[in-house]
């Protein structure tokens, strides 16, 4: 029976919440070609000679709005799932049903700790079959395909690459669906129901859709899903994209624009949900829940909610693990 592992991994954020920590952080995520893909020549002048100089002062104001005792919420967040994870699969004494002791590693697209950090801690524990899960529900080239690139990269040097299963996404999981179903339920039992519930996804470029990345059709089935299963009808609800980075378009409609433009028709309510985010991050706790929510109280809204992402709550867990599961060999 071989060993087997498992590597939580995500998308990474800055050390600390400084202009140099944000900037070694920004300059490793924006020099990745799935997620920028223009001519490096033209790139690199452009990244080191703008984006580099001015942008990370700016980020790094933002993520110390954020930070928390434990660090940067995202890490934080996925340190908690981890622990959680394990120890849901200590107590089920699934090492004993898989022979031996199934080790959980977290490891961060970029940042830390890194991929090869937590590949080569699977390794020092003797594991001989890797499970890698990418927290991203829904599949992208700029996200999931970018943990494959640094697994591959990893292993270049390595005499011994052990068996791996990839969890491509789970965008369209039963348990995932409930998991997000419920927490619009009980988020609504606690305070109320709004006017509209937006599902706000981080968006990619339209060009990302063009070209076949199913991130778009990922995000809008999970949507289709849980209205289905929450019973809701089309005026109670829309779909929309947001953080957009750099100048070309990006698939729409736009989640500021469509607040704006919902706050100026006079709808008084909102409650936005994040599916595409597995933990809370900057892109949740500032731009979502700080900065969407002035856009559509100062265009005339009166209430403005954001419902959590699934963190590490008991059903997430549960989610992870039977991910995990259906991957184990006996
Ligand atoms: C959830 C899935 C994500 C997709 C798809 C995605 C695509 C994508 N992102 C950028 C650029 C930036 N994203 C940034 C932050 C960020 N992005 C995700 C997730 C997805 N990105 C997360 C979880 C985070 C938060 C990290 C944290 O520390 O909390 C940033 C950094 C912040 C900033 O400078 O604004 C950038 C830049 C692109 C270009 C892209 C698709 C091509
Ligand atoms: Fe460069
Ligand atoms: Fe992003």
């Amino acid at each position: 029976m071989k060993k087997q592992g498992v590597l939580l991994c995500n998308l990474g954020t800055p050390d600390e919440p400084t202009t140099q920590s944000v900037r070694r952080y920004l300059g490793e995520f924006l020099h990745d070609k799935r997620v920028v893909s223009i001519s490096r020549w033209i790139w690199c002048l452009i990244l080191h000679g703008i984006i580099l100089r001015t942008r990370p002062q700016k980020v790094a104001k933002l993520y110390r709005q954020i930070w928390t005792k434990e660090g940067s919420p995202l890490l934080a967040i996925t340190q908690k799932q981890r622990k959680k994870l394990q120890n849901e699969i200590n107590d089920r004494f699934i090492d004993q049903r898989y022979g031996k002791h199934v080790p959980v590693e977290i490891a961060m697209a970029y940042g830390n700790p890194s991929i090869a950090d937590g590949l080569q801690a699977l390794k020092n524990q003797g594991c001989e079959r890797v499970i890698v899960l990418p927290l991203y529900p829904q599949y992208s080239s700029a996200t999931t395909a970018s943990i494959f690139d640094r697994i591959a990269k990893y292993y270049k040097n390595e005499f011994f690459v052990p068996e791996i299963s990839y969890v491509g996404d789970y965008h369209s999981h039963p348990h995932y669906i409930h998991s997000l179903a419920q927490s619009v339920r009980k988020f609504r039992e606690r305070h109320g129901e709004s006017e509209k519930l937006l599902f706000s996804y981080h968006g990619v470029p339209q060009r990302f859709s063009d070209n076949g990345d199913p991130y778009e059709k990922q995000c809008r089935n999970t949507t289709a899903l849980v209205v289905k299963e929450l019973g809701l009808s089309e005026d109670d609800y829309a779909i929309s994209f947001q953080s957009r980075f750099g100048k070309e378009e990006w698939v729409k409609p736009y989640t500021d624009e469509l607040l704006t433009e919902w706050a100026k028709e006079g709808v008084e309510s909102v409650q936005v949900i994040s599916p595409a985010f597995s933990a809370d991050c900057l892109e949740t706790l500032e731009e979502l829940a700080v900065e969407n929510r002035d856009t559509f109280l100062e265009n005339g809204g009166s209430e403005y909610q954001y419902i959590p992402a699934l963190n590490d709550d008991k059903a997430h867990i549960e989610l992870m693990l039977q991910l995990i599961e259906q991957r184990l060999l006996n």
